[in-house]
């Protein structure tokens, strides 16, 4: 389980965050929501330490991640995958390169046992005989799947996701949800992904945290959130036409 308690950080005098705190369990798909500017990159960004942030907690599995000392901050980082949108695929080197990339920088194993894992890996996400091509010649689903592969190579405990579905239609976006769901169950991660896909929400929120103007102003899952009587959470949810519609045959 990953906590994080009361995480605040402000950008030159612009409070971005004010004040977090939830709790994202394992084996459970964790969503970060809310509308353009409200701070889930920032937050998600805080909890992997990517950015410290100017107060508050971030424990993982009880280890207290900020405040911990160098070998404990290490030992956490490597149970960590990451899928970020900063962090796509080196276009320079193969599938299979890609994948292999953090055994290689983090791992003495043999090229045999790298390759078994990344072949491995591959299949998991439903990728076969495509490891020597390039990333410009798979198309953005294989893509994400690619990043997907790179990101449980090392088998990690927790897995942090920033925007899974920019970038590809409807239905692919739906699959690499799905594949991102399976995963987590299956290797009982926790999973924390930042998005603003409706589709996502209603399909794999086990665990929702809307934020608005950098605060939580509602948690739940989907199964009660169209049910909402936070404002805010309303307005989120109602731009979306087709959750609007859900709503409507609901009540008629
Ligand atoms: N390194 C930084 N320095 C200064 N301001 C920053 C920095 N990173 C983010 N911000 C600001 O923090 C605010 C929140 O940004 P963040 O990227 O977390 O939003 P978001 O909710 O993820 O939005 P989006 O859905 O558009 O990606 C924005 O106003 C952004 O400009």
């Amino acid at each position: 389980m990953i906590e994080i308690k009361d995480i605040r950080k402000t950008f030159n005098g612009k409070e971005v965050l004010a004040g977090i705190s939830g709790k994202f369990k394992d084996s459970d798909t964790s969503l970060i929501i809310g509308g353009s500017g409200t701070g889930k990159s920032v937050l998600l960004k805080c909890i992997v330490g990517l950015i410290k942030p100017d107060s508050g907690n971030v424990f993982f599995d009880g280890r207290d991640f900020i405040n911990g000392d160098r070998n404990l901050r290490t030992e956490v980082r490597r149970e960590m995958g990451m899928l970020f949108q900063g962090s796509a695929l080196f276009d320079s080197k193969t599938v299979e390169e890609n994948v292999m990339f953090p055994l290689d920088m983090l791992t003495p194993m043999s090229r045999q046992e790298k390759l078994d894992r990344v072949n491995f890996c591959l299949k998991r996400v439903g990728l076969e005989n495509v490891n020597l091509r390039m990333p410009s010649e798979i198309s953005g689903g294989m893509q994400k799947r690619v990043g997907i592969a790179r990101a449980i190579v090392m088998n990690p405990k927790y897995l942090f996701v920033d925007e899974p579905n920019s970038g590809l239609d409807p239905l692919t976006a739906v699959t690499i949800d799905e594949l991102i769901k399976e995963i987590t169950d299956e290797y009982k991660m926790t999973t924390i992904v930042v998005t603003h896909d409706m589709n996502s929400v209603m399909g794999i929120g086990e665990y929702v945290m809307f934020l608005y103007k950098g605060r939580k102003v509602w948690e739940g899952d989907s199964n009660n959130i169209i049910d909402t009587d936070v404002r805010e959470l309303k307005e989120f949810l109602f731009a979306n036409k087709f959750i609007k519609s859900i709503k409507e045959n609901e009540q008629s």
